[in-house]
């Protein structure tokens, strides 16, 4: 299911334009990564696609369909949503968050606990840790189980808004490997908000940094990006005057190493 932005815009009630005049289409089956710093649309644009923001202006169509013309819960219903910090019912078991969404569209709550369970495996969880209350997990593990929730309605499209924002950056990393790993198994179309630029190029297919007011500042693949950024602004977002992206070479002991541009070691040359 491919995604269609086109020509949005969003002006809230108090003015504030949030995003302006933007288009972009993300394919079946990959991942865009929306990139910016705070307040340049990102949330507001993904919202676009569930419907939790309406644009005041332009369309946003899925597999070809005017959002607008879909229920709004039922729509709701069949995207998986992970948001910032997990959103994770606090009163509710593991295993129950879950299954949440597969009870409310009508899966008997035996079969969609035995496929959480399945879903628990799935991100890497312990079946044990399924009958604790989510405030006894890490962050980490909350967060896989936010990842497994969203799975849990077998939605074709995922929205992330900042998944892995709150958690130390060894488990991002973790977390990170985990969603790839996903990602090639189930072959969702994901767009997926974050202000990290590193983790918009691990992760995206298709990189969209913004500048304030959701206007476009280069849209391309990471590497498209990293070869030749549009102009100042992405130059400075990306980071690639950054020492640690102007890489050289060296030679060590009849070997050659990649480092960075303080001489730190960062890879071998095959
Ligand atoms: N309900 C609202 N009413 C008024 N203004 C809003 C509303 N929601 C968001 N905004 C404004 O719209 C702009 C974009 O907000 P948005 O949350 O989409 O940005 P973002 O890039 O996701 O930011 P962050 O990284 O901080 O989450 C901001 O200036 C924000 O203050």
């Amino acid at each position: 299911m491919g995604i269609q932005f086109d020509s949005v815009t969003k002006t809230y009630p108090d003015g504030t334009v949030a995003v302006r005049d933007f288009s972009a289409t993300v394919e079946s089956h990959s991942t865009l990564a929306l990139v910016g710093s705070s307040g340049s649309g990102k949330t507001t644009l993904m919202r676009m696609v569930n419907r939790m923001v309406d644009p005041t202006a332009g369309t946003v169509r899925i597999d070809g369909r005017d959002v607008r013309e879909l229920d709004k819960v039922a729509l709701r219903r069949s995207i998986g949503y992970v948001p910032q910090a997990g959103g994770l019912l606090p009163h509710r078991r593991v295993v129950d968050n879950v299954a949440t969404v597969p009870v409310l569209t009508g899966t008997p709550r035996r079969a969609a606990r035995d496929k959480a369970m399945d879903l628990l495996t799935l991100v890497g969880l312990e079946h044990s840790l399924a009958r604790r209350f989510p405030g006894q997990l890490s962050g980490g593990q909350q967060q896989r189980v936010a990842v497994a929730r969203a799975l849990a309605a077998e939605p074709e499209v995922l929205l992330m808004d900042e998944p892995f924002g709150a958690v130390d950056p060894i488990v991002r990393r973790d977390l990170q490997d985990q969603l790839l790993g996903l990602q090639a198994e189930l072959g969702k179309t994901i767009v997926l908000v974050t202000h990290d630029v590193d983790e918009a190029f691990r992760l995206g297919d298709t990189v969209i940094i913004l500048r304030t007011g959701g206007v476009v500042a280069q849209a391309g693949t990471p590497q498209e990006i990293v070869a030749a950024p549009a102009d100042d602004f992405v130059r400075d977002f990306v980071g690639t005057e950054r020492s640690e992206r102007t890489l050289s070479t060296v030679e060590v002991k009849g070997r050659r190493l990649v480092v960075d541009g303080d001489g730190r070691p960062v890879g071998v040359l095959a």
